[in-house]
């Protein structure tokens, strides 16, 4: 069987916390009848997104072994060369980016690697911004790349911010990138429709952002001020600890906790606790049930600027039962 090429390629892009996995979660659920291979690339050597995105008949593919714009666009490569090989034919292609990754880089792959760019074609890249924090991350590298790059951006989390507040976040989003479409969105509720097979991508205008996409080579420093730190470990925790440690860290570390987020193995539950955090705001709740054989594990990821490990370390262990 032979696979229609050229296969149409989303890029998801958006700094950390800004709702790409919710993006994610409503368009696949949008698209039921389509057959979409999802690609997720995650900062902090973890697949805890894995476990966030809806169960779907979609297969999902992790990059944890770097940042994708940096040391795995072979991996992309290999995976996107192996796709074309299955038996399946594929619809549609989503990359979630990391939310610290620079998409020039992902882009570039797509017109440069000669295989890649006949068998696969951008269809859009689309850029989530959380209207609520924008302001906290503006002063970082990769916000204004990922807006700059953008075909379509979406503005999420209207519930977040006022009327006044939305004039001047778009007056700043048109400043940074004039031709993106804008979405406005809460809870990255979007049909599919209105985002997938647009072919919104225009190589010429992306060339207007960085007249060097196509000759460069990207090599993208993360800021390093910018960490993260993952904790895993499979005796249970306590819950009221659990709940004192994160309130402490809410009031106290939200400010530069751009993102965290995990699963729990809490004593006495029979199901996982999924939790999630953006700064200070912060939502866990009860997930599906652990099965018999499987390794029950709690596995936390911090990400943010100046974290203090041997801290967030130390509440961790405070909070094993
Ligand atoms: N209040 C509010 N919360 C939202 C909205 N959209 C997403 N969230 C919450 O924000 C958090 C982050 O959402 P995700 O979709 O996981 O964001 P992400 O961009 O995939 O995050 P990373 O991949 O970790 O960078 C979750 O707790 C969501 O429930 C929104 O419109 N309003």
């Amino acid at each position: 069987m032979s696979q229609e090429i050229p296969i149409p390629v989303t890029i998801l892009t958006g700094f950390l916390g800004a709702g790409k996995t919710s993006l994610l979660n409503n368009l696949l659920q949008d698209m039921p009848e389509q057959n979409v291979a999802v690609i997720i690339n995650e900062f902090g050597d973890t697949s805890i997104d894995s476990h966030l995105v809806v169960s779907t008949k979609e297969e999902i593919l992790e990059i944890n072994s770097g940042c994708i714009c940096c040391n795995v666009r072979a991996d992309l490569i290999n995976i996107l060369t192996n796709m074309m090989k299955q038996e399946t034919e594929m619809d549609h292609i989503i990359i979630e980016t990391t939310g610290m990754a620079n998409p020039a880089p992902v882009i570039q792959t797509f017109l440069m690697d000669e295989q890649t760019a006949a068998s696969f074609e951008l269809d859009s890249v689309i850029t989530m911004v959380d209207a609520k924090h924008i302001w906290h991350h503006v002063k970082e590298e990769e916000p204004g790349q990922q807006i700059a790059f953008a075909d379509v951006l979406i503005v999420n989390k209207m519930d977040l911010i006022t009327e006044a507040e939305k004039s001047e976040l778009e007056q700043q989003l048109i400043n940074m990138n004039p031709q993106a479409e804008r979405i406005y969105t809460t809870y990255a509720n979007v049909d599919s429709g209105d985002l997938i097979g647009k072919k919104s991508f225009e190589l010429e205008y992306i060339l207007t952002m960085d007249p060097n996409l196509l000759t460069q080579t990207h090599h993208h420093h993360h800021n390093d001020q910018v960490t993260s730190c993952v904790f895993r470990d499979d005796r249970p925790l306590d819950l009221e600890k659990v709940n004192k440690w994160f309130a402490y860290l809410v009031q106290f570390k939200g400010e530069h906790l751009y993102r965290y987020k995990g699963v729990l193995y809490i004593k006495q539950l029979e199901n996982r606790v999924v939790f999630q955090g953006v700064h200070m705001l912060f939502a866990g709740t009860e997930s599906f049930k652990w099965v018999n054989d499987e390794l029950r594990q709690s596995e936390i990821v911090f990400i943010g600027k100046h974290l203090d490990f041997e801290e967030l370390e130390r509440g961790f262990q405070y909070c094993l039962a």
